[in-house]
């Protein structure tokens, strides 16, 4: 069925709006869907943990590169605050490879569908056991994580970089996670604050070409054929 033609209740003017484009969540049948006005060539955007591409890496089990990372492949049922969640395909994963995931988005659409994505999956018989593991947060990371009193075995990161001329285009959902958070720029500022609420370790994902978040270099790294993940200690 297709998305309800009433203009959405959420509608909403976000970040990124300044190219151009206005995006709007509509709700139908299947959830909520992210739609951008006059983008030439924008394809509607769903959180779909449902999806074959999650369960094919659900799949992968506890040895792939995340999951060793994070350190699942030692110990299934850790916490983990993944602080930058975006559509929360990471954060799914995780969870249902065992841990209890806290996602966290702070870009108020994203964080919709999120919402949404949860809600849809705790209604599935399927999904229902690793939707009771995660829980869905809307909010800045940086200010969330100055409260020290609640912590974490271990905080995952996974910001937008910033696009690199040189660099293949991206795929056109990156393109538009790219408006919607303006290439997150202040990420640096997020590596103290998850160090101070993370009991095991901080897991910051970055491109392979990428320098260190905020300029330091992590305890010990694992490389991915596109990507790397910073693996730093707190102290
Ligand atoms: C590359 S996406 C993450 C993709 C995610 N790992 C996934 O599997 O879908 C980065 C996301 O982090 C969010 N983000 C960046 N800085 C943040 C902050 N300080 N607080 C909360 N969310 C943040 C952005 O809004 C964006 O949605």
């Amino acid at each position: 069925m297709p998305a309800s033609s009433d203009p959405d209740v959420r509608s909403t003017p976000a970040p990124g709006t300044a190219r151009g484009f206005s995006f709007a969540l509509e709700s139908g049948a299947d959830g909520l869907t992210l739609h951008a006005h006059h983008h030439p060539d924008f394809r509607p955007i769903r959180c779909d943990w449902t999806a074959p591409d999650i369960r094919r890496r659900v799949a992968g089990g506890r040895r792939q590169l995340l999951a060793r990372a994070i350190g699942l492949h030692k110990q299934a049922d850790l916490s983990v605050l993944d602080a930058t969640a975006g559509l929360g395909r990471d954060g799914y994963v995780l969870a249902a490879l065992g841990a209890s995931v806290t996602m966290l988005e702070r870009q108020p659409l994203f964080a919709a569908l999120l919402a949404d994505a949860h809600a849809r999956a705790a209604d599935q018989a399927d999904h229902a056991a690793v939707a009771a593991r995660i829980e869905v947060v809307a909010g800045d990371a940086a200010s969330f994580m100055r409260d020290t009193t609640r912590r974490w075995d271990v905080v995952h990161l996974d910001p937008m970089y910033p696009h690199r001329g040189k660099q293949a285009l991206p795929q056109k959902e990156m393109q538009i996670l790219r408006e919607l958070t303006d290439g997150d720029p202040d990420a640096d500022a997020l590596l103290a604050p998850a160090l101070a609420v993370a009991q095991r370790r901080v897991v910051v994902k970055r491109p392979s070409h990428a320098p260190f978040l905020a300029g330091r270099p992590p305890n010990f790294q694992l490389d991915g054929s596109q990507a790397r993940y910073d693996i730093y200690l707190p102290t």
